[in-house]
């Protein structure tokens, strides 16, 4: 028996992401997957028709391997880890019944790309500043990987970022299968902060898109935007890490040039001339880089790092300044 059988696993999160990294676990023959949506209807129909109707409603929810729960305190109950899998805007009233006893001896695994709102910061430094878990019990999942083509089981990979988690390389075992390759690496906020910062930066692709930009603009806009990523995140936290590599590049590609990208979605929105409040209201799913960009704003007001991309979108989203007007002065800075 290796250790992935009997695994237990509680993932918290009733969206595509939460759906597809079911599907992924579900690919280990003996792993129990503890489930916690927090829509009742969805809940009935994955116990009677095992799909979930509202998000990758095409996907088979093995019935041997999952049991679904009303209460976050049931689905944790004896987990081995616990994963994330709600919208950051959303964690904390997601997780409002679960206190430090719940957590304790548990590996929390964040796949959120996105912080805390108005506190401003990271899941993994919320999770271990709430609960006491320290960052070494913690990890997260990034990597260039769309719920949908997890779905459609394409070739896909994943990266288990931790800062000194001996559960991580443990954690990519079970996030390999058939079609979904995971590696561990060892750069915690590097790989979580890339994950936040290209979400902005696919709005800002989405927006010059709407607006009529072509291909040879955004390519040169994402160059700039790794140049801008890197130099925040070494801002924050210096270190040599390569960022050409796919949990850095890869995500910020996959997020700025995919059709399956919300962020990406919302931005062109706002491009072709919606409002920040009618964006919202025709996409179901949640742009994280919504949010994302205030949070870095705000953060960057003790860094004062030069991060024009993000200011553009932010400009934008919060300043309701003009997006032609915002991306013709932003075009001046980029080479
Ligand atoms: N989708 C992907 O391909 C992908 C890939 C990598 C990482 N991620 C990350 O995974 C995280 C989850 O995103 P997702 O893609 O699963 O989201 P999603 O498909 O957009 O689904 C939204 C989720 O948020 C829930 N929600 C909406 N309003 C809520 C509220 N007021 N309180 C609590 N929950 C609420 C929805 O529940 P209801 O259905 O009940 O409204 C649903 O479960 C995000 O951080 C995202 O960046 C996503
Ligand atoms: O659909 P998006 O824009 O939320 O991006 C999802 C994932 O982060 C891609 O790696």
């Amino acid at each position: 028996m290796s250790f992935l059988n009997n695994t237990k696993i509680a993932v918290i999160g009733g969206g595509s992401w939460a759906t597809a990294l079911i599907k992924i676990l579900c690919e280990q023959p003996y792993v129990q997957i503890r489930w916690w949506l927090r829509n009742q209807d969805d809940i009935n129909h994955i116990r009677k028709f095992h799909h979930n109707p509202s998000y990758l409603s095409d996907v088979n929810l093995s019935p041997k391997k999952i049991k679904v729960f009303e209460k976050t305190t049931d689905a944790v109950k004896g987990a081995d880890y616990i994963i994330l899998a709600v919208p950051a805007a959303f964690v904390q009233e997601s997780l409002q019944d679960l206190t430090e006893k719940h957590l304790k001896g548990k590996r929390i695994v964040s796949a959120i790309k996105g912080m805390i709102p108005d506190q401003n910061i990271l899941i993994t430094d919320w999770i271990s500043e709430k609960y006491g878990i320290g960052l070494n019990e913690t990890c997260v999942i990034a990597g260039p990987c769309h719920a949908e083509e997890v779905a459609l089981e394409k070739q896909s990979y994943l990266t288990i970022g931790s800062a000194e988690c001996p559960a991580a390389e443990d954690f990519a075992k079970l996030m390999t299968c058939r079609y979904v390759t995971a590696h561990a690496l060892d750069d915690l906020y590097g790989v979580e902060y890339f994950a936040v910062m290209k979400n902005i930066i696919a709005l800002a692709c989405g927006i010059t898109h709407g607006l009529g930009y072509g291909d040879n603009f955004q390519a040169v806009m994402v160059s700039n935007a790794m140049q801008e990523i890197g130099r925040f995140v070494t801002a924050l936290d210096p270190r040599t890490r390569d960022i050409s590599s796919s949990a850095y590049l890869g995500d910020l590609l996959v997020t700025a040039y995919s059709q399956f990208s919300r962020n990406r979605l919302f931005g062109n929105m706002i491009g072709r001339g919606y409002s920040v409040k009618a964006a919202q209201l025709e996409m179901k799913m949640i742009a994280e880089g919504f949010y994302a960009t205030k949070s870095i704003m705000e953060m960057n007001k003790s860094f004062n790092v030069n991060i024009p991309i993000t200011t553009a979108v932010y400009n934008i989203l919060y300043e309701e300044q003009a997006p032609a007007h915002v991306m013709e002065e932003l075009k001046k800075l980029l080479k």
